[in-house]
């Protein structure tokens, strides 16, 4: 499998070529040249594996055995989805299924993806993507400074990946003062000589924007051998398919029947790798975006419109993972939307890098939507915390900000007969102060973690700057 981009003036690479470097040179995104195809006969077969078995099913589709040797590529996934791993299921759920599901009511599900180290469901990507970075580097005996940009979840599960590799750095940039109290500490308090944390004076969207102007620099990406571990890597995104495939075949037992799925978005990379099973053949119905109030992609996906928004329109939320208004793996589904035209990409983009929006409603290409299954919703603080005290309530089940967002606008999508299943993103300890004002209580928390927020916290206080963070970064190597 040789994979392409988005904007397509690079040259096809493999997955191994493509594993650490995230963006592809002509600044587009990497996709699989063509989507391998799993018929009925191979989602029968998938009926009867675990998550490991799934995902090397899944992901051998994706990495040739001439570029990681199979029997390499199912040791990794073996070492990275244990229970040990992901251990952290709630009362009467197996860690052994990795991301069980929880039926809340006839034809409603919860897909647990957050049992992980970090608790979010960036675990579920990010521990394969450490181990296959481990191999790789080993195997080449190169070393990789990561540079990441976070709303608070992506990264400390790309630190707690990375922490104490050989040959690793990860410098991770995050919203200064605006990710949760734990998500600060979970992060913050890491000490691991390898780590950086520089907390960055404006919103996720500058610090990504930051991390991509590095990254367009190649004579800088090369030197200091910049790596990704945001979902603009294409590794992300190919683990992330994987529990589409569990999910589905958790609540089916038939492959006639179809499932929808809704996805609390803000990158797109979730929705992204749902879009990406879906065309695979997995028998997805709906893939539904569900935003909070920064809802630029319920926009697309109400009227065409396609318009990011700047950091001062950019809200704090109870729901700050997703606080995004620039979801970079957008990208990666309007190439498949205007038929895989990267001329047409690149135009689309050039407007949106320079702060500019576009319209799909006249070109005839919003009418494609409905194609791939999209439709979409928004939520609110006070729909948070009606869901939250719904969802215990009638559930009996704590949620997080997250995936209330998403339960609110699930609900608002059900069909008859269709079951549906929502992702929980990330466990309610992480935003606590939110759960107590919804609930008067404080969500449970892993005896691990407890005094989490009391522990001394490092980081690097820094303004929007490419050139602070290069010279940060060559001063730190
Ligand atoms: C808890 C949580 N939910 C939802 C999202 C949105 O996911 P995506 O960026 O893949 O759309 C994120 C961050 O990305 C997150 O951390
Ligand atoms: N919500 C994310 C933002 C980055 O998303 P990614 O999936 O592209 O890494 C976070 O929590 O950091």
């Amino acid at each position: 499998m040789k994979y392409i981009s988005t904007r397509g003036q690079s040259p096809a690479l493999t997955f191994s070529e493509i594993l650490l470097g995230g963006l592809a040179p002509d600044g587009g995104l990497y996709l699989p040249e063509q989507y391998p195809q799993f018929s009925d006969a191979d989602l029968h077969a998938m009926r009867r594996m675990n998550y490991r078995q799934l995902a090397f099913a899944v992901l051998s589709r994706l990495v040739d055995d001439s570029d990681i040797p199979h029997t390499d590529l199912q040791a990794i996934i073996d070492k990275t989805y244990s229970a040990e791993v992901y251990q952290y299921v709630r009362a009467g759920q197996s860690a052994e299924d990795i991301t069980p599901t929880l039926k809340l009511e006839e034809d409603l599900y919860l897909l647990s993806l957050s049992n992980g180290p970090t608790l979010a469901f960036k675990d579920m990507a990010m521990q394969l993507l450490g181990n296959l970075f481990e191999y790789v580097l080993r195997k080449t005996g190169q070393t990789t400074n990561i540079l990441g940009a976070t709303s608070g979840d992506t990264g400390s599960a790309a630190e707690y990946a990375m922490r104490g590799k050989q040959g690793v750095r990860v410098f991770m940039l995050s919203p200064y003062q605006k990710m949760s109290r734990f998500q600060t500490a979970q992060m913050f308090s890491l000490q691991d000589d390898n780590i950086f944390n520089i907390a960055v004076k404006g919103v996720f969207d500058d610090a990504q924007d930051m991390v991509k102007a590095v990254s367009n620099d190649h004579a800088f990406k090369a030197q200091y051998k910049i790596g990704a571990v945001n979902s603009i890597n294409w590794g992300r995104i190919a683990a992330q398919i994987v529990y589409y495939f569990k999910g589905y075949l958790a609540v089916t037992t038939d492959n006639r029947q179809k499932v929808s799925f809704t996805v609390p978005s803000g990158n797109f990379g979730n929705v992204c790798a749902g879009h990406i099973a879906r065309m695979m053949g997995l028998p997805i119905d709906r893939l539904i975006v569900a935003t909070n109030e920064n809802d630029v992609l319920d926009e697309f996906f109400n009227t065409g419109l396609y318009a990011p928004r700047g950091s001062a329109n950019t809200y704090h939320t109870s729901s700050p993972s997703m606080d995004i208004s620039k979801a970079s793996n957008f990208e990666r589904f309007v190439y498949d939307l205007v038929g895989r035209d990267g001329g047409r990409v690149r135009s689309l983009w050039t407007a949106v890098d320079h702060g500019g929006k576009f319209d799909l409603k006249a070109s005839g290409d919003f009418d494609k939507v409905t194609d791939f299954g999209f439709v979409s919703g928004h939520s609110n603080h006070a729909n948070r915390m009606q869901m939250i005290r719904a969802a215990k309530a009638q559930y009996g089940v704590t949620i997080d900000t997250h995936t209330a967002d998403g339960l609110k606008v699930a609900l608002e999508h059900r069909q008859p007969g269709v079951p549906m299943l929502v992702l929980e993103t990330a466990l309610p300890a992480k935003f606590e102060d939110a759960i107590i004002e919804a609930l008067g209580e404080a969500p449970e928390r892993p005896a691990s973690l407890a005094g989490l927020e009391d522990l001394p916290q490092t980081s690097t206080v820094m303004d929007v700057d490419v050139d602070a963070i290069k010279a940060f970064i060559v001063a730190n190597t």
